[in-house]
């Protein structure tokens, strides 16, 4: 099969995928006029499924830690209320938690410079995704990608799974965000908030900034085994995904099972090496570029209380500025 890894390795050469989205949806991170101090807010999340894989490092998690030298106010939250859209083991879920917290640490968050919280500790989050659930039709959300992925084409997902996009929403427009760094596969959920914060100016007086994508230069990994899929904590395919704890051997094999169409003349800095050794070569780089993280890691994840402590002051933060807009919220629909 003619599919591309070159694609899902791309980063690794400097290659810049060209935006073909709207400037009005998104706007690609390293440019100009991002590299100014700005004084827009800055929000986005992830799921707690697990040590982030290397689609979420490039897609997102690299550009979250400069985005929180940049923005004057940068919130990152762990979405646990999104997890449970899907079954969920308890106790996995609590490790889970406390892995990511780590991991993203780990990729440089640092909590002096952005709020790194829990959503399900800040109740807000889930009382504004039911207001604004009112204001958004049953038929917008049935094509969104989480619906169409994970209810099998069936109508067979949960109520959760179903308004998930309106919670993703809530989230974004509870900070009043202005920008949200994600990979490409979130841009439709963005979409969907950014109408709902029209909607909600409309009806109610302007309220919320209508928030903009931020998306890397790598904004789309995809699978290692099926290029024509992104790559997904959910892959069954254990040689599908690059988790961040994966060892050098794995990774090296990972690799090498990796489906190609490479040829030496698509990328300069590998002109007359065969697929083999290109591969090899991009193993050997995704090593190099993870080694720091995994020893990090390593260390962050055995002190369980210090990731707690985090996480409870991030919460307090979060809440701080959620409890006001709430509340005019309130006010604005009828409540107060
Ligand atoms: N193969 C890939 N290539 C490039 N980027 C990728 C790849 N896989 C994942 N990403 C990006 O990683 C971030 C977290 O992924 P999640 O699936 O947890 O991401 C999700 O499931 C969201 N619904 C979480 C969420 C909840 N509320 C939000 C508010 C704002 C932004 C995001 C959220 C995302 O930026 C995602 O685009």
């Amino acid at each position: 099969m003619a599919v591309p890894v070159r694609a899902s390795m791309k980063w690794f050469f400097g290659s810049i995928q060209r935006c073909s989205v709207t400037k009005s949806l998104c706007t690609q991170v390293k440019t100009t006029e991002n590299k100014v101090r700005c004084g827009g807010r800055v929000f986005s999340g992830i799921q707690p499924t697990g040590v982030p894989h290397l689609g979420n490092y490039l897609g997102a998690l690299e550009q979250w830690a400069e985005l929180q030298r940049e923005y004057r106010s940068v919130l990152f939250s762990i979405v646990d209320l999104h997890a449970i859209t899907v079954p969920q083991d308890p106790a996995h879920l609590r490790d889970n938690i406390l892995d990511l917290t780590a991991s993203l640490l780990a990729c440089g968050i640092d909590p002096a410079h952005a709020v790194l919280f829990r959503q399900s500790q800040v109740s807000e989050h889930a009382e504004l995704s039911w207001i604004l659930g009112c204001l958004t039709s049953m038929p917008r959300l049935r094509h969104l990608p989480q619906w169409k992925m994970k209810s099998k084409g069936k109508n067979e997902g949960s109520v959760g799974l179903f308004t998930y996009p309106v919670l993703q929403a809530a989230d974004i427009l509870l900070y009043r965000s202005t920008h949200v760094p994600v990979g490409e596969d979130q841009l439709q959920h963005l979409e969907l908030a950014q109408d709902v914060a029209r909607i909600f100016n409309k009806q109610y007086g302007d309220l919320f900034p209508i928030p903009k994508a931020l998306l890397s230069s790598t904004r789309r990994v995809k699978s290692l085994r099926d290029p024509s899929s992104k790559m997904s904590k959910s892959d069954p395919h254990r040689l599908a995904t690059v988790s961040l704890t994966d060892s050098p051997d794995d990774i090296v094999l990972k690799f090498r099972r990796a489906v190609t169409d490479f040829t030496s003349e698509a990328v300069a800095s590998a002109r007359g090496l065969q697929t083999a050794q290109y591969k090899l070569l991009v193993a050997e780089a995704v090593i190099h570029r993870t080694a720091p993280l995994r020893a990090e890691l390593g260390r962050l994840r055995a002190d369980r209380g210090h990731l707690e402590r985090v996480l409870t002051r991030g919460a307090q933060r979060a809440r701080e500025l959620a409890a006001p807009l709430l509340q005019e919220v309130h006010k604005r629909v009828g409540f107060c």
